[in-house]
């Protein structure tokens, strides 16, 4: 299999110091950025393309140069255009095959909006963009918990305020279609149970505490389930997480960020992984962030790093072994949709 692609993220960030802690841990990954970032003593190699064989030990990097090396802790404007140019870069890879996938670092968001004007709230939504304007959705899922923890928010990057008016029938439908996609094809369930959360205390209480519940996520349910799909809910979301709730789907879709992110980061913030749902191409990323607090000081944890990357490797087998069932049943090399049916 071809290597998996770790783009460098927000340089002043923990980003540069997972690469190496990825690598020990036996990643099979190509780094993409400035080595001038990568911490003092690191053994590096520069490549010309992603497979380039180098010295045991040594990190693979292709090579981009920012305008100049980077503070921990300290976020320069100067670099925001070349953290976007990366994540490109890392796309253009994914996209003709070069890599089996790309795993994200980190970026600060704030950084990138203020340097370079950034238009995108995430990776996530920069991602989808640069597929051709594909529709996406965010997952976290744990990787050391049981029963796992997996959450699809509807609504992603907004403020809290405007989650009432963004939560739309296409969105719920849009976050159900394709997590139920990605669960049968790239976690090898193929009869997927989702629940879906109620945005408002208690599901609504029958519309006394709200009536999004009642009135736009029950009839959008209830039509998925006539069509087919193992879809319950709204389900009042502070009993959707424990264990024993868990153990009733196998992903949870959430009204917005905070709802789905919290319970995920909560029982596995070391093993919890952001995957981006709906692309052409496999894409992970640590489910957190810069850690600016902690940058350069060797206090970052590896862990989710280390599980993104296994799992986008689990993914891309998972996408190989299916497409290699459908050329044994002659249906030619054809994936199944991303998306499944068009709402
Ligand atoms: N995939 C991404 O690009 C991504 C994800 C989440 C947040 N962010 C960005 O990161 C920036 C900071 O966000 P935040 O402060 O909300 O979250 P954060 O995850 O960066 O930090 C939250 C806390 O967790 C700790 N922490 C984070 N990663 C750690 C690690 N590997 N090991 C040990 N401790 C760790 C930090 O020290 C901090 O105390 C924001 O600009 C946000 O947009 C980016
Ligand atoms: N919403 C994510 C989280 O809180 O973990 C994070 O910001 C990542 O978003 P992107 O992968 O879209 O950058």
């Amino acid at each position: 299999m071809a290597r998996i692609l770790l783009t460098c993220g927000e340089p002043a960030g923990v980003g540069p110091e997972l690469a190496p802690l990825a690598l020990a841990a036996g990643a099979d990954i190509v780094w993409l950025g400035d080595p001038r970032h990568l911490p003092q003593g690191a053994l590096w190699t520069q490549v010309a393309a992603p497979d380039d064989a180098v010295t045991p030990g040594h990190l693979p990097v292709l090579r981009h140069d920012f305008a100049g090396p980077a503070t921990p802790g300290r976020p320069d404007p100067a670099h925001a255009a070349d953290v976007i140019a990366v994540i490109a870069r890392a796309v253009d890879l994914a996209m003709t095959g070069q890599v089996a996938a790309i795993c994200t670092a980190p970026i600060s968001k704030e950084a990138l909006i203020r340097g370079a004007g950034f238009a995108f709230p995430g990776h996530t939504e920069f991602l989808a963009h640069l597929a051709g304007d594909v529709p996406v959705a965010m997952m976290l899922a744990s990787t050391t918990v049981t029963p796992p923890c997996r959450v699809v928010p509807a609504t992603i990057h907004i403020p809290l305020a405007d989650v009432p008016t963004a939560l739309t029938e296409q969105a719920l439908e849009q976050a159900i279609r394709l997590t139920h996609a990605a669960l049968i094809r790239d976690f090898g369930l193929p009869a997927p149970r989702i629940s879906v959360a109620g945005l408002n205390p208690h599901a609504g209480e029958g519309g006394m505490m709200g009536t999004q519940d009642r009135d736009l996520i029950a009839p959008l349910i209830a039509r998925l389930r006539a069509e087919g799909l193992h879809v319950t809910g709204p389900h009042p979301a502070d009993t959707m997480f424990h264990a024993p709730a868990r153990a009733r789907y196998d992903a949870a879709i959430a009204c917005y960020h905070d709802q789905g992110l919290i319970p995920i980061k909560t029982l596995d913030f070391d093993g919890g992984v952001n995957v981006t749902l709906g692309l052409p191409f496999i894409r992970t990323s640590p489910d957190h962030g810069t850690a600016f607090d902690i940058a350069g000081k060797g206090l970052a944890d590896p862990s989710s790093t280390i599980a993104a990357l296994r799992l986008a490797a689990d993914m891309a087998t998972a996408r190989a072994l299916l497409l290699h069932e459908n050329i044994l049943r002659g249906s030619g090399g054809r994936m199944p949709p991303a998306f499944g049916k068009a709402p």
